[in-house]
């Protein structure tokens, strides 16, 4: 028998976990809800969701009975639906979120004495954009979904969970809450302040006509695009992890101060290193093209990037027999060349591909 699943905040993770149920065929009814009324009226349309309450007073209604509970709003506003969700709720029904941080919801919990079950989850893939019509039922595939049961939950749930995550394609691991955040500190939520930080710097420091604004190119918006998420869910994200973020805040300060001394003192050695040391770690990081343990075989090809390249480049690759797997253009540079980058489902297709497109005197990037 499939579960029954409900899901509260039907945005870009919420919509998304909806859909590959949906596209996966997992649950036997599932239903939604959140504060866009559009959103969930666009969800039943596309037949992503079966039903949703008209309005939060016929939430417990719609809820009760439900094998599964997913919370994916903002990681403060999940901690109140789980309040409100006590009433509807027993030990049959496993809750489990999707925030960002978990040592303080899974605190609250524990302290609360909760009616339920409860997994705390974390899927570490996303985007900047936000939103049902953000969402995407492939989101979840080859990504890491983090879990922190920590006793409230028995044996079957955690295992009816970590199933289920795994049919969407997810790689689910466990992990305690603290260990948890001081990793998503260092690797998600002080980049995001350091890539909004960036942000803010431009904006004091540019003239008035907005030259910065206008000249800025690959490098600014390539570390800079997770600076356009929601304000709502950071803002929620740092105060809820506030002591690993300000650890790993002063380990960048002091690397900041690091290569700012050097670049003071005239350091050409301190300087080099700096770029060094980041850049062997980072390309150590290639081989998994942000999925990790999937080996992926792509190539990039410098272009000029004009209309119809890209057909032209896959109809000269399906001419000779290779199969792509996913193919699109990176315009980080304004206007003239782009740098298309393909995908290939072996090694094999990724070296003819090199070879051919070579021979027709593109310049090729084995990556
Ligand atoms: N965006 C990411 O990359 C990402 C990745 C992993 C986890 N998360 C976590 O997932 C959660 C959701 O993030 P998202 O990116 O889907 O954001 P989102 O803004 O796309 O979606 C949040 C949804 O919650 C709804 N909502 C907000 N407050 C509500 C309320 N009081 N009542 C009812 N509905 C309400 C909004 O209408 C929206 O549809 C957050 O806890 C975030 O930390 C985000
Ligand atoms: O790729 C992005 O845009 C993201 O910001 C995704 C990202 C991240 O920092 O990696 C954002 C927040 C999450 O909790 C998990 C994933």
């Amino acid at each position: 028998m499939k579960p029954s699943v409900g899901i509260v905040g039907l945005g870009l993770i919420g919509g998304s976990l909806a859909k590959a149920m949906k596209h996966f065929h997992l649950t036997s009814r599932l239903v939604a809800y959140d504060g866009s009324r559009e959103s969930l009226l666009q969800a039943r349309a596309e037949g992503v969701v079966d039903d949703f309450p008209q309005d939060p007073s016929q939430l417990a209604d719609l809820f009760r009975g439900l094998d599964y509970i997913f919370l994916c709003c903002p990681v403060q506003v999940n901690l109140e639906y789980f309040r409100l969700l006590q009433g509807c709720t027993d030990r049959n029904t496993l809750i489990t979120d999707v925030g960002s941080t978990k040592e303080d919801i899974m605190a609250a919990v524990r302290s609360m004495r909760a009616q339920s079950a409860f997994i705390g989850g974390h899927p570490m893939t996303g985007s900047e954009k936000t939103g049902y019509k953000a969402s995407n039922p492939h989101l979840f595939e080859n990504a890491f979904y983090l879990l922190t049961p920590a006793g409230l939950s028995d044996d079957q749930q955690l295992q009816g969970l970590l199933e289920l995550l795994s049919s969407m394609g997810a790689i689910p691991m466990v992990v305690d809450p603290q260990t948890h955040d001081f990793f998503t500190a260092a690797i998600s939520h002080v980049p995001h302040i350091l890539a909004s930080g960036l942000v803010n710097t431009v904006r004091c420091l540019d003239d008035s006509s907005g030259h910065m604004h206008t000249l800025a190119a690959g490098g600014f918006k390539d570390i800079t695009r997770i600076a356009s998420a929601s304000p709502v869910m950071w803002q929620q994200i740092s105060l809820t992890n506030r002591s690993s973020i300000l650890q790993v805040l002063d380990r960048l300060l002091q690397e900041l101060q690091g290569i700012r001394r050097s670049l003071a003192d005239l350091d050409a050695v301190g300087i080099y290193d700096f770029f060094n040391q980041a850049k062997r770690y980072r390309d150590s990081f290639q081989d998994k093209g942000g999925r990790p343990l999937v080996q992926t075989y792509s190539v990039t090809v410098d272009v000029v990037d004009e209309p119809g390249i890209i057909a032209k480049i896959a109809s000269t690759l399906s001419t000779h027999g290779i199969n792509i797997k996913n193919i699109g253009i990176n315009n980080n540079r304004e206007d003239d060349p782009g740098v298309l980058e393909i995908v290939f489902y072996d090694k094999k297709s990724q070296q003819d591909s090199a070879s051919l497109l070579s021979g027709l005197e593109y310049p090729v990037y084995v990556l």
